[in-house]
């Protein structure tokens, strides 16, 4: 959809200052030089903690503003879009994050200057969103490797893709496989696996697909489940998901359904959209389908 305005648009930028581990101090002033100040009254706020972002956000669309963007990665985008899906607002991101798992599907640019050009364009579409227990979520949620290796990147000083390759590299080798019971729109399966993630769009982020074949205009999740392999095998798996390939592998199994339950031997930790979480046992995902207007190349 594209808007064709009488009024002006008020926008908020969110702006994460951690996201990516770069410094974000001129950012509002980049963007004010190429935002389209006929189309928009902008303003912009800092995060100043976790959990701030979706306090932003929710104040904003109480107030009057139209469109908030998430200046940061998937874990701001995850904040403020919660709360956009729960106002029916509009969502917008710059992609300033470590990964940018979702910004990359949606082809939002990387480059700062573009993804503002992309924003005056104002070019909307419907995708799908999910949920994971009682949390919502846009790019993908997990269980396993994925959400141990989440917590420890939490509380870790450096962001990042080389602190995060680093630390995954530390944390892979004392890590033991579990087991999973997992139901896909009624037909139950039971697993080993080193990690359970529940996929509406394809990627970590920088490009390391974990499920090539999600889209997030399916209306359907995309289940991986990444078997128990020997470490020597860990190359392997780092390049069919850096290729793409996941859905051919051997490693990977793929299964796509729109309502999920899987029951694990012990609760714990859990990531949605790569931040950090405590779930139980049980854990449900469900799609939304076409349920949030983001801005889109
Ligand atoms: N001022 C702040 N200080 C510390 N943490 C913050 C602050 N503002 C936001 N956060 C938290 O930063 C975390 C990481 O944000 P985000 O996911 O956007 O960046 P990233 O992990 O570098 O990128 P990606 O998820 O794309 O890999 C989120 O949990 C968010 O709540």
């Amino acid at each position: 959809m594209l808007y064709v305005l009488h009024t002006k648009l008020n926008i908020l930028f969110i702006i994460n200052p951690i996201s990516g581990g770069k410094g974000k101090l001129r950012i509002p002033d980049f963007i004010d030089k190429y935002l389209d100040k006929e189309k928009f009254n902008a303003k912009f706020v800092f995060t100043e903690y976790v959990g701030h972002a979706s306090e932003l956000a929710d104040e904003a669309a109480n107030k009057n503003f139209d469109i908030i963007i998430a200046a940061g990665g998937d874990g701001t985008i995850n904040e403020v879009a919660t709360k956009v899906l729960q106002h029916n607002k509009i969502l917008g991101i710059l992609p300033l994050g470590s990964g940018n798992g979702l910004a990359r599907f949606l082809q939002v640019p990387k480059n700062l200057r573009y993804a503002i050009l992309t924003i005056n364009r104002l070019k909307t579409e419907k995708i799908d969103t999910a949920t994971f227990n009682n949390k919502s979520f846009f790019n993908l949620a997990g269980m396993g490797f994925d959400a141990h290796l989440s917590a420890v990147f939490s509380s870790d000083k450096k962001r990042g893709l080389a602190g995060y390759v680093k630390l995954g590299l530390k944390e892979v080798f004392g890590y033991r496989a579990q087991k999973y019971i997992i139901n896909i729109d009624g037909k139950e399966i039971s697993r080993a696996a080193f990690a359970v993630t529940v996929a509406n769009s394809s990627q970590y982020g920088n490009d390391v697909f974990i499920a090539p074949g999600a889209s997030v205009k399916d209306g359907l999740l995309d289940v991986c489940i990444i078997k128990p392999f020997s470490l020597l095998k860990l190359p392997m798996l780092g390049y069919v998901m850096l290729k793409g390939k996941a859905e051919t592998s051997e490693m990977i199994e793929i299964i796509k359904g729109k309502n999920i339950l899987i029951t694990r031997e012990k609760a714990g930790a859990v990531h949605v959209d790569g931040e950090p979480l405590q779930m139980g046992i049980t854990i449900e995902a469900s799609i939304n389908p076409l349920s949030l207007s983001v801005i889109v190349p």
